[in-house]
């Protein structure tokens, strides 16, 4: 059998026969020049800002306490920071203002509120007068940045599932417009800001999140790597790396993402999810898998899967890869007539995807701190289907 090794990030289309492998050294990326481990660090932040009445607790409940949009209406209006611990293959944590938050008040501490690496997500109510939203976007900017200047800055364009889709794009480049000239007069013209439509009535606002959690992942592009390597061997179309519990995806394949494939990805974790959860196998804590590489590695038998056969002849297929998450792929129909194969590389691929996490916790890295840290050097070697 043919054995092919190599290293590259993007291995697309290079389908050797016989067995395909990447190698590389476990821990060099995540070590630092002298070679002692990085120090422990806080969970990165996601802080939601925004007026009054704008969304943010609807957010936060929505995306990772599945509150139902429509119960949304009855939320009480915030009058602290509330802080909330977000327990997946990453912690994090996610920071929900009040809106008639005070910079200028001395109980105010920017430094420690900024300080810590994460996003700064500031919601903008898209069926209201946006402009004092505008003013309140500029002064938060200048003084996250002033503490802070590798803060990702994001924005969401919030509630525009009342809009039309002409509207839509005209509010985010009044938006963008207003902010950037803004920006430029006190001399912030280099700033990134990325905008975001998103509504909690679609999956429009599990995709920002999607976005903007991404960014705080080092290992993105290892994952991508790895999710690369088994489309291009499994006949797979897709394929989404989810989080279980947000139905945020933490990584896909290097192929455009179309909301179409997306959503109905997403909603096949809840029916598949939600009915192993109620009646399926009751699995314990997972221990950190071992730490060599060996090379027969079955799918996990009591790890949730499922597989749905489409009328566009493409089929649905999701395999639980631990408690956090999950893999769902689009794939030709053909590909299953082999589906021995696919399994295998399934397999190789959830036992590689635990490699990658446990070389940070190993390590003494439990959350990630940037994209140096890729979490690069996991071996994965998958037959061609
Ligand atoms: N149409 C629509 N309404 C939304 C959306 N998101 C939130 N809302 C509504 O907006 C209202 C205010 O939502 P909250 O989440 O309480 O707003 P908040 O920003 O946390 O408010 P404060 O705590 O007062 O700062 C509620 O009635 C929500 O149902 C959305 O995407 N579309």
């Amino acid at each position: 059998m043919d054995i092919w090794q190599g290293t590259s990030h993007n291995n697309r289309g290079r389908n050797p026969s016989g067995i395909y492998a990447i190698m590389e050294s476990l821990q060099s990326s995540i070590m630092s020049a002298d070679g002692q481990l990085p120090s422990v660090r806080a969970r990165p932040r996601l802080l939601l800002m925004g007026l009054r009445r704008c969304g943010k607790s609807s957010i936060q409940k929505v995306v990772f306490h599945k509150m139902p949009p429509n119960e949304t209406l009855f939320l009480e209006s915030t009058s602290k920071i509330t802080k909330d611990n977000i327990n997946s293959f990453i912690d994090f944590q996610v920071w929900d203002f009040p809106g008639q938050i005070d910079f200028f008040d001395p109980t105010f501490d920017a430094d420690s509120i900024f300080g810590e690496i994460g996003a700064l997500i500031f919601i903008i109510d898209a069926q209201d007068d946006y402009l004092d939203a505008l003013q309140k976007l500029h002064v938060t900017i200048t003084r996250a940045l002033a503490v802070n200047p590798n803060i990702h800055l994001e924005v969401f364009i919030h509630k525009v599932d009342g809009l039309s889709d002409d509207y839509k794009i005209d509010t985010q480049r009044d938006i963008q417009q207003r902010t950037s000239d803004e920006l430029a007069d006190v001399g912030l013209d280099n700033v990134t800001l990325n905008f975001h439509l998103t509504s909690i009535y679609d999956h429009s606002i599990f995709e920002a999140f999607s976005k903007v959690i991404q960014k705080l992942i080092p290992q993105l592009p290892t994952l991508e790597n790895l999710l690369n390597i088994l489309c291009s061997n499994s006949g797979i179309e897709k394929a989404y790396l989810f989080d279980v519990l947000s139905k945020i995806y933490i990584a896909t394949d290097s192929s455009p993402v179309d909301m179409q494939s997306y959503e109905i990805c997403s909603d096949f974790i809840d029916v598949v999810i939600d009915v192993s959860t109620i009646y399926g196998y009751d699995r314990p804590t997972p221990s950190l898998p071992p730490t060599s590489t060996s090379t027969t590695t079955p799918t996990d038998p009591d790890s949730a899967g499922s597989i749905i056969k489409l009328s566009n002849g493409l089929v649905l297929y999701l395999r639980e890869i631990n408690r956090y998450l999950a893999l769902i792929c689009l794939m030709r129909s053909e590909a299953l007539d082999k589906h021995g194969l696919v399994e295998w590389n399934v397999g190789c691929f959830q036992k590689a995807i635990e490699e990658v996490f446990d070389i940070e916790k190993r390590s003494g890295v439990p959350t990630p701190g940037g994209p140096e840290e890729g979490g690069e050097g996991v071996r994965i070697e998958l037959a061609i289907v």
